[in-house]
């Protein structure tokens, strides 16, 4: 079977870029991107392209190249899922924060309203794909809601976990490692479903890296990669407070390490810890599973992956007040990145959110500089808390517009994500409009020791 017409409900950080990619390299099938955020869909449609509601390097102009074309982004979800042969399930699966698992199990009521109303809507079969981070297993509670509630067509569910990573969801798209394709090998309709997701991918990514599996495989292989990924980052992390004890250097740890083949260079930069949507909330996720399936030592073993990130954020912003001779009361602290990591406009759970709250407590007046993100979502984080009220975040937090702005008459510089630009700043202006001694405190590992100490900086670095 070819696929004609896709439908993809959730247009995200997910949703939208790999859509867009669909539509780009596949100009006769029809995508419709459909989300219930008629403010996001809005903004996929903006007349002016550079203002899509997600900031990703190379999207606007792909989504220039297809949008009107044979992309397009709606609410009207009934009709987009009843004209689609095949639909994206691509919502969020963020973790429970009431009831049973709270704090741990993924939240699936999104994925559970989905299924809900495809199964109310299709009045023809349909592949259903399973695009958002899943629990293994969720496939079959779909299938059962689809099969129990829908108008007696037919349902294939497949998993095709997504890979990209933000900042680089384009090129990773575009050259994906993998694609993965989870699906019912055993019987004839299951594999014809397979090979219909495959005929999509195969527009522009080679068989060879189109790997099939069974579904419990292919889903619980993405929690699988995010746990291994985010455990790189915690163990070089856990080895950069090692190196600051005893005079061993972290870049030069990892250079070592990851110059053994077997190890590999990637994932080995020492940071103030890893944010973003996923990372977390996946693992909690693995860690809920083994748990549910009475596994404890599996559990404990990837929950240290999590223990030791919120130590590495905690122990930065510690860092930070012990330097200052143990307060920041008052004093000025400029902070120099809020997103998670370069070239994303996306702050879900970004260090800088969880740093930033520490100083608040110690009644630091803190000063942010983002290139790509607003004060609203600033603000909007930091509520999210729950630590104070709105109006004490107000007071306190303070929002610039520019790197310079930010470290005027500060006591220190926080730098928290690694922005290209600020590699490339004035220090030397930076330092002479700084409170004096100026400290320079570098979470990201992104500048110069032996240049910013020649300027003047008090200068500390994770890792050294
Ligand atoms: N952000 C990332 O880099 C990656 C995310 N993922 C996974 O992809 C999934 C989506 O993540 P994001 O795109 O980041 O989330 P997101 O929060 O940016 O987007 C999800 C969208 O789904 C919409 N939505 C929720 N319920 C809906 C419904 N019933 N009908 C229509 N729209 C609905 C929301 O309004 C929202 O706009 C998650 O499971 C995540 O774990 C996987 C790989 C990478
Ligand atoms: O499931 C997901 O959401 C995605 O999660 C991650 O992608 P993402 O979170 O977008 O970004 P990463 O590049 O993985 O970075 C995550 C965090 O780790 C930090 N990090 C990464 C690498 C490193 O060496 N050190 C480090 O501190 C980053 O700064 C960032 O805060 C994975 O890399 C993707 O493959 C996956 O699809």
């Amino acid at each position: 079977m070819k696929v004609k017409n896709i439908c993809c409900i959730g247009a995200g950080y997910v949703g939208g870029p790999t859509m867009a990619i669909i539509a780009q390299k596949s100009p006769e099938i029809t995508v419709t991107v459909v989300d219930i955020n008629a403010k996001r869909i809005a903004a996929w449609n903006d007349p002016d392209v550079e203002q899509i509601p997600i900031y990703e390097p190379g999207l606007s102009e792909v989504v220039a190249e297809a949008r009107g074309r044979n992309l397009f982004f709606s609410t009207d979800v009934d009709a987009a899922i009843d004209a689609a042969d095949m639909i994206f399930i691509s919502v969020n699966t963020p973790t429970k924060t009431y009831g049973m698992g709270k704090g741990m199990a993924a939240d699936l009521k999104y994925i559970e309203l989905c299924a809900r109303q495809i199964a109310r809507v299709a009045t023809t079969d349909k592949i259903v794909v399973e695009k958002s981070t899943l629990p293994v297993r969720t496939a079959e509670a779909l299938k059962n809601i689809l099969d129990n509630t829908g108008n007696g067509v037919n349902f294939q569910i497949l998993s095709n976990p997504e890979f990209l990573a933000e900042g680089t969801a384009v090129s990773d798209l575009h050259k994906p490692d993998r694609v993965l394709i989870g699906g019912d090998l055993d019987t004839e309709a299951g594999r014809e479903a397979i090979q219909a997701l495959v005929g999509v991918y195969a527009h522009w990514v080679t068989e060879d890296n189109i790997l099939t599996t069974n579904v419990w495989s292919s889903e619980l292989s993405k929690l699988t990669a995010n746990a291994f990924l985010a455990q790189r980052v915690s163990s070089i992390n856990a080895l950069s407070e090692l190196c600051e004890v005893t005079g061993a250097d972290i870049q030069e740890v990892s250079k070592a390490i990851g110059m053994d083949s077997r190890i590999g260079p990637k994932f080995l930069q020492a940071s103030v810890g890893f944010g973003g949507s996923c990372f977390q909330k996946d693992i909690l996720n693995l860690v809920y599973i083994a748990k549910s399936f009475g596994l404890h030592e599996v559990a404990d073993y990837w929950e240290q992956v999590i223990i030791m990130n919120d130590h590495q954020k905690r122990r930065f912003a510690a860092k930070l007040v012990k330097t200052l001779y143990n307060t920041v009361s008052g004093k000025r602290i400029a902070m120099l990145g809020w997103a998670f990591k370069k070239d994303t406009n996306d702050t879900r759970e970004s260090a800088s959110i969880y740093v930033a709250d520490y100083l608040l407590n110690e009644q630091a007046t803190v000063v942010v500089y983002d290139p790509k993100v607003t004060q609203e979502q600033i603000l909007a984080d930091l509520d999210y808390l729950g630590t104070r009220s709105e109006t004490e975040n107000r007071a306190l937090i303070k929002v610039v517009n520019s790197a310079e702005a930010a470290c005027e008459q500060a006591h220190a510089v926080a730098l928290m994500t690694e922005w290209d630009a600020f590699k490339t700043l004035d220090w030397n202006s930076i330092y002479a409009q700084m409170l004096k001694p100026a400290f320079l405190f570098d979470g990201r590992r992104l500048l110069d020791r032996k240049l910013l100490e020649e300027i003047g900086f008090d200068f500390y670095a994770i890792g050294s």
